[in-house]
């Protein structure tokens, strides 16, 4: 099998799979369905062992832990379903360990919350770590922290939050394995005359309103469909094509290469410019930095700023915060988020980098790293 050569998975570099509560929890049990959890983990170590790198984005805590806290088959309240999620996510873990073990690959978990992603602070935090175990070769498996999110620091479902991470990971697909194989023009449930959807180039009102008319039609909450589109809007803007695809196939990622049913939703830009358009657009400046010309021509050839050619700073701003930067005429020459706040950055304007360990006790590296920088204007 060419697990990750020719077909969509082959050709990305960085995956991240959403996988939902009913692919991972044996319904007839409640406990963890770990034939499935098998037959991923065989496919996802193919496609490491092609050279793809792997984040997870998993959930199951919920539903595991009813079982383990003796909750199954009665309505819980909010207390008990956020200690049924703390009981589960080490069932869930656990699970998930024991899949990938066989295979010599291990892996790390994430717990996140919507403010990691929406904090400047802690979204430059988390990517570092997701960053550094994927260096070590390690598969991150997420889910939300539902132990301790209130309802408004919550993402609310796995496909945002999923959505989230692979913007966070800078990922090329996100895979939502789902109950069905992709989009129809409406619910097949439904409408059996519904037909699917192979390929989305752009998310327009139509689009959207297949995934939504069949519940707005019945009166009901939000459904399933809806919430991937959602999730596949983020993830184009992030640069990130999204593929919505049955999950329960024996070989869940094998049959994707082979050509299985699936609705690729193409992504807008790559991750990187979709980054940078983002640094350069959507945050807001919170200070200046004032560079020499050689610090302004290494710029523009796509080099980090380093301090040695920071002549002033102006602030106050944080660590991770978009700043300006601009020329010692006063024209602006880039945006980007700075790796120290205004006061060490003060300190170490004009130092070489050796020397910023023994100014401030730690370093950063460089002022602003050439990956999160936007150049021109
Ligand atoms: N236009 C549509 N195309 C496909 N599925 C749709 C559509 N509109 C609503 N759905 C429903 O969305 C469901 C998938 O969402 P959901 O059950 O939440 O999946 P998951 O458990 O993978 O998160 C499908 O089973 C289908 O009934
Ligand atoms: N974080 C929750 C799952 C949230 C969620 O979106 O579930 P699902 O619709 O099954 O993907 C849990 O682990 O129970």
């Amino acid at each position: 099998m060419n697990l990750g050569v020719g077909g969509p998975l082959g050709r990305a570099r960085r995956i991240v799979f959403k996988v939902g509560s009913a692919l991972l929890v044996d319904a007839a049990t409640g406990a963890a369905n770990r034939p499935w959890l098998e037959a991923f983990c065989a496919d996802a170590a193919a496609l490491r062992a092609a050279g793809k790198q792997v984040v997870v984005v998993s959930s199951g805590a919920g539903a595991l832990g009813r079982r383990r806290l003796g909750l199954s088959g009665r309505k819980i309240t909010l207390p008990e379903k956020q200690a049924a999620a703390a009981a589960g996510q080490s069932l869930l873990m656990r699970a998930w360990e024991e899949a990938f073990e066989p295979h010599g690959v291990g892996v790390a978990q994430i717990l996140m919350t919507r403010d990691d992603t929406e904090t400047r602070r802690r979204w430059l935090n988390a990517r570092a770590t997701v960053e550094t175990l994927l260096s070590l070769s390690v598969v991150p498996v997420v889910n939300e922290n539902d132990t301790v999110a209130t309802e408004e620091i919550r993402y609310g479902d796995n496909d945002r939050l999923a959505a989230r991470v692979a913007q966070l990971a800078g990922a090329d697909l996100l895979v939502l394995l789902s109950d069905i194989d992709g989009l129809y023009t409406a619910d097949p449930r439904r409408d059996p005359t519904a037909t699917h959807i192979a390929r989305v180039t752009e998310i327009t009102p139509e689009i959207a309103g297949m995934a939504e008319g069949a519940n707005a039609s019945a009166g009901v909450g939000t459904g399933g469909m809806a919430t991937k589109i959602a999730a596949a809007r983020i993830a184009r803007a992030a640069g990130c094509a999204t593929l919505i695809t049955l999950g329960s196939r024996p070989r869940p990622l094998a049959a994707i290469e082979e050509g299985a049913p699936a609705t690729l939703i193409e992504a807008g830009a790559s991750p990187a410019a979709a980054y940078k358009a983002w640094i350069a657009g959507s945050l807001a400046p919170q200070g200046w930095l004032t560079v020499d010309a050689g610090a302004a021509a290494a710029l523009a050839k796509g080099k980090s700023l380093l301090s040695a050619g920071v002549r002033a700073v102006e602030g106050p701003f944080d660590k991770g915060d978009a700043v300006r930067v601009r020329d010692e005429t006063g024209h602006e020459v880039a945006r980007g988020l700075v790796r120290y706040d205004s006061a060490d950055a003060h300190k170490i304007a004009g130092l070489r980098s050796d020397a910023i360990e023994a100014e401030l006790g730690f370093t950063e590296g460089p002022m602003i790293h050439a990956d999160d920088l936007a150049v021109g204007s």
